[in-house]
């Protein structure tokens, strides 16, 4: 185990993880692990490869490969720029269907375990409390109303011109924290010793605050 500090935020899907996680990761100048970017990235990785959803070991072949380059504030997967293609809805409902491989699951956890470097690391996911990184001195588990981060979803991708359905958008958010939540395999849950924190009548400021306060006193 390394000594390094690093602060877990997990949580369902849009309920602000990765906002927060870099806000606070810039404060106190700390790496920022984006752990749903590569399970994203393995997943589309697989896509273009053509790999079926339902070939495990297809699946594991290509997480292991994988060799993405993290680039002011980019992804480049062999050469391609995909920052905005990962975060596809497309791509996230794939992704929650990849994640429950334990052998992608496994690959990716290295590269993970990595990315704790001095003077320390915000890491975000699903299991950054609960199985890489448990000794995280610091975990939080964000949560907000389904309905509050569907709609926070809605406004990020229709930002970004995307076309969304509000409702659609809820029902697919359901249905991937129902199958994070219910996988034998490192399933979202809080960490016995996490904080919980909802956001949903909350603002990212105040969220940001609130996990900056605890980490004073986490040590
Ligand atoms: N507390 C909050 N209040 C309002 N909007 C928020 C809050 N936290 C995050 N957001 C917004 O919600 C969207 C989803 O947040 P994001 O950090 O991408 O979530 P996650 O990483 O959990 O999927 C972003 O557009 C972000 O600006
Ligand atoms: N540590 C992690 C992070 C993400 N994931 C999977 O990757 C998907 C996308 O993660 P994400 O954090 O990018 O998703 P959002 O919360 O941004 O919607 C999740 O729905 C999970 O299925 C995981 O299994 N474990």
């Amino acid at each position: 185990m390394n000594t390094i500090p690093v602060i877990t935020l997990d949580g369902p899907a849009a309920s602000g993880k990765g906002t927060v996680a870099e806000l606070v990761a810039r404060e106190l100048g700390f790496h920022y692990l984006d752990s749903g970017a590569l399970y994203r990235i393995a997943t589309l990785a697989a896509l273009k490869a053509g790999v079926d959803p339902a070939d495990s070991e297809g699946l594991t072949a290509v997480a292991e490969k994988l060799s993405p380059v993290f680039e002011n504030g980019r992804i480049l997967l062999e050469g391609e720029d995909v920052t905005l293609a990962i975060r596809s809805e497309e791509v996230s409902r794939a992704t929650s269907k990849v994640a429950v491989v334990p052998g992608v699951r496994r690959a990716l956890f290295d590269l993970q375990r990595r990315a704790a470097r001095a003077p320390g690391l915000v890491a975000d996911g699903r299991d950054m409390g609960t199985v890489v990184f448990p000794e995280a001195p610091l975990k939080v588990f964000l949560t907000a109303s389904a309905r509050v981060r569907a709609e926070r979803r809605y406004k990020q991708l229709t930002a970004r011109g995307e076309t969304a359905d509000l409702d659609l958008l809820t029902k697919d958010l359901e249905e991937r924290d129902r199958r994070d939540r219910e996988r034998a395999e490192a399933p979202l849950k809080p960490a016995a010793d996490a904080r919980l924190l909802d956001t949903t009548e909350m603002g990212i400021e105040e969220a940001v605050k609130k996990v900056l306060d605890w980490w004073t006193t986490a040590r």
